[in-house]
């Protein structure tokens, strides 16, 4: 079982909808820390009340410190959720837009939870994606193999190297392949449709079907862009935590075309994800 999930969107409205798919839409969530950088982390969790204790709220490891601990940005009521039996911690980031975003703030909920000696056990980078046709029709959910930095490395009148090929850094971070499959396996349990294969992460949204067939050839099978699960995905290898991207298909990539993006499907999509996986992945072992 996961005990400490750790779930990075890039914008509010992305994690407001993961945020509806964990508690069922019921305002579940709560402040939980801020974070140096300005970063705030919510957690959404089981509805075990926390006891108030003379210092003010305790978390499930003691008094929670910092503005939290001062109660101005307590929940009301000074409450928050505590896990239950077999519930996991589930806390949610706000990260920003772009790569160096994502890497910045997961970082800092990273050391957060590592130096308080709760460390987390799984980093999830989530949000919309452009999807790659035929793998990933608008609304639907994909759910990475690998996640690729697409445009880490050179171009060279020969063509685009890879940052291994210049002899530094990597481009892709594998998912654990059970865990990929356990996600896949219940979001078709959920009948929600879905597709597994690498995610590439870009640091320009694609424009033109030239530069799609590219990545599409560079990648073979690549279901989806974004911009965020590189960052992610680097940060938890830093920290040795495990890592999945989960990914809702708002446009196609291709030419850019912004009658057709269907954002509010793909929010829809990721909320119902969300509430399949809480109560199936998140509660089983890893
Ligand atoms: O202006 C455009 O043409 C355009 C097209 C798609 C997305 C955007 C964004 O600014 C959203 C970036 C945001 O959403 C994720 N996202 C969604 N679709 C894509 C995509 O096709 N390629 C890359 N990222 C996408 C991304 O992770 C960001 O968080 C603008």
């Amino acid at each position: 079982m996961a005990d400490r999930i750790l779930i990075v969107t890039a914008v509010a409205a992305e994690a407001d909808s993961v945020a509806r798919g964990l508690t069922g839409d019921k305002p579940g969530g709560a402040f939980l820390q801020a974070l140096p950088g300005g970063y705030a982390l919510h957690r959404h969790t089981s509805t075990d009340p926390l006891p108030v204790g003379p210092g003010g709220p305790l978390s499930a490891h003691g008094p929670l410190s910092g503005a939290a601990s001062a109660g101005a940005l307590a929940p009301p009521g000074g409450r928050i959720p505590l896990p239950g039996p077999h519930h996991p911690v589930v806390d949610v980031l706000v990260a920003g837009v772009g790569p160096a975003a994502a890497a910045a703030a997961t970082s800092a909920a990273l050391a957060w939870a590592t130096l308080g000696h709760t460390p987390y056990d799984l980093v999830v980078s989530t949000g919309i994606a452009g999807g790659f046709a035929p793998h990933a029709p608008l609304g639907s959910v994909v759910v990475a193999d690998t996640i690729v930095a697409a445009d880490l490395g050179a171009q060279t009148p020969d063509g685009y190297l890879p940052v291994e090929e210049l002899g530094f850094g990597r481009s892709a971070h594998p998912v654990p392949q059970a865990l990929a499959h356990r996600i896949a396996q219940a979001l078709g349990d959920g009948v929600q449709r879905h597709c597994v294969g690498p995610v590439l992460t870009v640091s320009t949204v694609t424009g033109t079907a030239a530069r799609a067939a590219e990545l599409a050839e560079r990648h073979p099978g690549a279901a989806a862009e974004a911009m965020e699960g590189f960052g992610v995905a680097e940060a938890a290898a830093a920290y040795g935590v495990p890592v999945a991207e989960i990914r809702a298909v708002s446009n196609a990539v291709g030419p850019r075309d912004r009658a057709n993006w269907r954002i509010g499907q793909a929010m829809d999509a990721l909320r119902y994800a969300f509430q399949l996986l809480s109560s199936t992945v998140f509660r089983e072992p890893m």
